[in-house]
């Protein structure tokens, strides 16, 4: 599905296949070591650094890494979380390997240092920061010392990107073979700086054993199935997406249409209320109008082969009974904003009704409304939505997540903050209904949707709703030379 993301259990496990394989222990531990060094002689000349290891494999890469540095001719003290003789396996053969002092944890490593390399805690972190660990984390923030952190910052949990305690900021973030969650969902991906994916020998067979659900959004999960027109194509083979509007806030649908115009769905017809129909009427000349008690009609018509419900629409019984007819027919389909809002009494009564061919687009407001309030991360929150509601769910944010119910996942991560402004939902609804109208099929329409979104914030400073969709053909252009 494009580049993979681990879980902590999924890395271990490929760890171990590749042991089995015949890559030793100590090689990958090695070579991550090695990866570490590097990094921090990229960024940083010979200088004095302080390395912090922990009692575990984490630790363990740190004895690697003071030895590289050392070597390279910086000036390196190592301190220890807990006794170097309880130190096991590989990380003590790194130990073993250090020939300069092993001091006891504590501030006194980090007089003088110019950076330090966190090795403390990383994929095995069990229990929040505490004690001595904690202190060097609040030391180092005192102090301002740059961070280079080994697979993760110690105290983010690598699964949910969730702090367990404290944890330090670092410039830079190396880990092994390939991401994890906690490197995308925030606050770990703050945390982390910059992240690099080392490679450490592990075969990328192993993953065919593995099977990762879970991969990081980008154009490599789904440009091979871009609905890109076909040579012989007609406007109807790049299907026709109904809008349905509400009487008021009528520029919610006109983003939406838009959007998925500029897409790349061939036909797109806002259905609204009488009363709006005028004003949609003196919009956009490409966009098509129709009076919302026709909905039936529309609904019968088969080139009409997708809809987004929600934005702008109000929220009722009104709304709640077209997006039922509108489900029941089995058209590709986005439900948005006011359209998840008006089931927040019933949740049920709608994910009867729906399948894997409809994208779910809550805020987190309008997920806690449909899903109530529920523990874990953000990826595990859309997954168990997703499977609940039997719907693909996006949920929106700076770590938006595309989860499917089969368990399949995306973590987007390259929306800034710009698209905080009115109606960028409303873009993104369209997009995705665009998309899901030329053919593309759910999952992925989110998918390409959340990151298209994104990539169309890029101008930064300024943006406004009305950009987003503006920016399409530059960036479309780009991924499809
Ligand atoms: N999986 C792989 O492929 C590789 C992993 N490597 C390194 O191995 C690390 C994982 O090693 P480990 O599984 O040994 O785990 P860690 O080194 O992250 O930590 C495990 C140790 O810390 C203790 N511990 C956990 N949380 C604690 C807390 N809050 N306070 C005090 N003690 C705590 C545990 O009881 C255990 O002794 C990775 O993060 C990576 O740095 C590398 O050596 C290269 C290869
Ligand atoms: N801080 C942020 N960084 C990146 N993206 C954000 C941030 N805040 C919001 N977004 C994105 O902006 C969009 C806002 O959508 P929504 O809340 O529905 O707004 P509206 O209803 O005004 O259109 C979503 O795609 C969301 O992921
Ligand atoms: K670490």
């Amino acid at each position: 599905m494009g580049p993979e993301v681990l879980s902590v259990a999924e890395m271990y496990r490929a760890d171990a296949l590749a042991t089995v394989g015949g890559v030793s222990g100590e090689h990958l531990m090695e070579a991550a070591g090695f990866a570490v060094a590097r990094a921090l002689r990229r960024r940083f000349g010979p200088c004095r650094v302080a390395v912090l290891c922990g009692p575990g494999n984490n630790g363990g890469d740190g004895f690697v890494v003071a030895r590289r540095l050392r070597d390279a001719g910086y000036a390196v003290r190592l301190a220890l979380l807990g006794d170097a003789v309880n130190l096991k396996g590989d990380a003590a053969a790194m130990a073993s390997r250090w020939h300069g002092a092993t001091e006891p944890l504590s501030s006194a490593v980090l007089e003088r240092a110019d950076v330090v390399v966190d090795a403390l805690f990383g994929a095995g972190l069990a229990r929040p920061l505490s004690g001595v660990a904690a202190d060097m984390v609040a030391e180092i923030a005192r102090r301002g010392l740059p961070v280079v952190a080994v697979d993760v910052p110690s105290g983010v949990d690598g699964d949910t990107g969730q702090v367990l305690g404290c944890a330090p900021q670092a410039v830079t973030t190396v880990t092994f073979f390939r991401k994890k969650p906690g490197h995308l969902l925030l606050p770990g991906r703050l945390l982390c700086g910059e992240v690099e994916v080392a490679d450490i020998g592990i075969p990328a067979s192993v993953l065919a054993e593995v099977e990762p659900p879970l991969a990081e959004n980008g154009p490599a999960v789904w440009r091979d199935r871009f609905p890109w027109p076909a040579v012989d194509g007609h406007k109807y083979a790049r299907g026709h997406l109904v809008v349905v509007g509400g009487p008021v806030m009528t520029g919610a649908a006109r983003l939406v249409a838009r959007a998925a115009r500029r897409v790349g769905a061939g036909l797109a017809t806002i259905a609204a209320p009488a009363e709006a129909l005028a004003i949609l009427r003196a919009g956009d000349p490409g966009t098509m109008v129709a009076d919302l008690a026709e909905f039936d009609t529309l609904l019968a018509d088969s080139r009409k082969n997708a809809l987004v419900l929600g934005p702008g629409c109000g929220v009722g019984a009104a709304l709640r009974a077209r997006v039922l007819a509108a489900a029941r027919t089995g058209k590709a389909m986005v439900l948005d904003a006011d359209a998840l809002s008006s089931f927040s009494e019933s949740p049920g009564e709608l994910f009867k009704v729906l399948s894997d061919n409809v994208v779910l687009t809550p805020h987190d407001g309008e997920f806690a409304r449909l899903f109530g309030k529920s523990d874990g991360s953000r990826l595990e929150r859309a997954r168990r939505a997703a499977k609940r509601a039997g719907a693909v769910v996006l949920l929106k944010g700076p770590d938006t997540v595309v989860a499917h119910p089969d368990g399949r996942a995306v973590i987007n991560a390259n929306a800034p903050p710009w698209l905080a402004t009115a109606g960028s939902g409303d873009v993104l609804a369209g997009m995705i209904g665009g998309l899901m109208a030329a053919g593309m099929d759910a999952f992925f329409a989110a998918a390409a949707g959340a990151w298209l979104h994104g990539a169309a914030a890029g101008q930064g400073p300024g943006l406004i709703a009305e950009d987003l969709p503006e920016a399409l053909p530059r960036i479309l252009t780009a991924l499809f030379p």
